[in-house]
């Protein structure tokens, strides 16, 4: 999906859009229907051309639409070319229209079985499905995956909710799917990405303006969404001015985890980070960390000096830390107005959330406080620890974050294989498919002192986010095989180095 446009659009956001285009059209949407089935009918040839024939299977919606369409222009170059469908379009419709033009057999899709060396077609639902398959549709979603059937599925995999990739109780396992004008987050959020096999975007004539009067909301993790803001030192700043965090660390036994955070914190470009040590481990800290300071912070007068004295923007709160009474006070402090010097931002992880297990409001009316106040809160949970602190919500992890934003009021990060980030106002960004290496203890660690650095260096709480999970996804990309989260905050030098010569590239360009 390199350089591919990064709106993601919801299937009622694509029907305004198409019929915005269709305006200007001299056949309406039904144009749109011929080129989308154009562009299939293409890949078809170009990568399938030798297959031993195609069944096309056709719903009775404009995805069925478009299949009749492609079936049509198979058949017109002489491809050998079956129809299957599921009931008749309704009358008066682009689908209708297609299925009228096409004059030749049509089985009933009960009929269908796979053969060996044809090709499906997989023109039963796309956008627009609206419940779980059953009957005749499901009988043949189930035998072609089991016969292991080389799918080709027009816009989505039947059975894929094209706004959230939730599977409607099985789905094709496609191995194309023709997506069209814009992505959906159906394609890039799994279980949906994982049925779609290889996804090929087609451009069906459908203008980029189009897309300014749909408020797109929903967008996939890349620089180009961040890097314009992305804060890269200059000469006239100090390490003060190029941003300071502070990280909670835990006890002697749980240590690692906030110096990990620590560290990350530094590789991403943090002027100075301080580790906050509780007194019984401030030796072990001072033993492991060269260029992070150590102070000891047990209290609300030993924060109120250390902000006084040092002046940190950013805390990480959470990781190893353990003591869940401990952190209700310290967000308390941190989020109150009470305190001489407030903080910037925070950014809660791990224990920092569990810790509100059992009365997440309070939390959520802290949030709202240090909002009013300019602050900036990130909460950054794994599905675990989002379940505990948001028990009663429900449905795919697009919507888990974003109602979840809107209640806490904040930046809620949902960590996963997809991961969902989502602001109060709506605004979603998924990192789609991590590197499988992600999947280690400690990595969550690394992500929050990433985004505490961003925060620290002026980055807003979406674009450090975004930033943070898009370099963390990289650095594990960069390793790969044997990673440990310790090797990350090493990994980001020479993520950062591509980024930033990708930048001096860019901006050469435009001399
Ligand atoms: N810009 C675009 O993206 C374009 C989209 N087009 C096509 O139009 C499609 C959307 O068309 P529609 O909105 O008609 O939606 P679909 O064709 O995906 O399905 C809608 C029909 O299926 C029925 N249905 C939904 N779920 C069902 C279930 N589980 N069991 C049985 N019936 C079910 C509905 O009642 C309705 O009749 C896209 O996926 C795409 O293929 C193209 O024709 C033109 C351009
Ligand atoms: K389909």
């Amino acid at each position: 999906m390199n350089d591919a446009p990064l709106e993601l659009l919801t299937a009622s956001k694509v029907k305004h859009a198409e019929q915005a285009a269709a305006t200007e059209l001299a056949d309406g949407t039904y144009t749109l229907m011929e080129r989308a089935s154009q562009a299939v009918y293409d890949l078809l040839l170009a990568r399938l051309a030798d297959a031993g024939g195609f069944d096309v299977l056709c719903g009775p919606g404009n995805n069925g639409g478009d299949g009749y369409v492609v079936a049509r222009l198979a058949a017109q170059a002489g491809l050998d070319v079956d129809v299957y469908a599921l009931g008749q379009p309704k009358p008066h419709t682009d689908a209708a229209r297609a299925f009228a033009a096409w004059d030749r057999p049509i089985r009933e899709l009960a009929e269908w079985e796979p053969r060996a060396g044809r090709v499906v077609v997989d023109a039963l639902f796309g956008s627009g499905i609206s419940r779980d398959l059953e009957g005749n549709v499901l009988a043949a979603v189930s035998r072609a995956n089991a016969a292991g059937s080389l799918v080709v599925a027009i816009d989505l995999p039947t059975g894929i909710e094209a706004d959230t990739g939730q599977v409607l109780g099985a789905a094709f396992e496609a191995a194309i799917t023709v997506s069209l004008f814009r992505y959906k987050p159906g394609h890039v959020m799994a279980p949906g990405r994982l049925h779609c096999g290889e996804v090929i975007l087609r451009d069906i004539g459908m203008d980029a303006r189009h897309l300014d009067q749909l408020q797109v909301d929903c967008r996939l993790n890349a620089p180009e969404l961040w890097q314009h803001a992305y804060p890269w030192p200059s000469q006239s700043q100090h390490k003060y001015s190029r941003g300071h965090v502070g990280v909670f660390g835990g006890g002697p036994m749980t240590s690692g985890a906030a110096r990990l955070s620590a560290m990350a914190a530094a590789r991403a470009g943090a002027g100075a980070v301080t580790l906050l040590s509780p007194a019984n481990a401030l030796l072990l800290y001072a033993m492991h960390l060269t260029s992070v300071m150590v102070t000891r912070l047990e209290d609300r007068h030993e924060l109120d000096e250390f902000l006084a004295k040092r002046h940190p923007q950013v805390f990480v709160l959470g990781p190893g830390f353990g003591a869940a009474d401990k952190v209700r006070v310290f967000v308390a402090d941190l989020l109150g107005a009470d305190l001489a010097i407030r903080p910037n931002a925070l950014v809660l992880d791990a224990d920092g959330l569990t810790a509100f297990e059992g009365d997440p409001q309070q939390l959520f009316d802290l949030a709202e406080a240090f909002s009013g106040n300019g602050g900036t809160l990130v909460l950054t949970p794994h599905l675990g620890e989002f379940r505990r602190i948001f028990p009663d919500l429900e449905g795919s992890p697009l919507e888990l974050a974003r109602q979840a934003a809107e209640r806490a009021k904040c930046v809620v990060l949902l960590k996963g294989s997809d991961t969902v980030i989502a602001d109060p106002a709506g605004q979603t960004v998924i990192n789609s498919a991590a590197p499988a290496w992600l999947a280690t203890a400690g990595s969550g660690d690394v992500l929050s002192g990433i985004i505490a650095s961003l925060l620290a260096q002026g980055m807003t709480a979406l674009d450090a986010a975004g930033a943070a999970t898009w370099l963390h996804a990289k650095a594990a990309e960069a390793f790969g095989p044997g990673l440990m989260a310790e090797d990350l905050p090493d990994q980001l030098p020479s993520v950062l180095r591509r980024l930033w010569r990708t930048r001096q590239d860019h901006l050469l360009k435009e001399r």
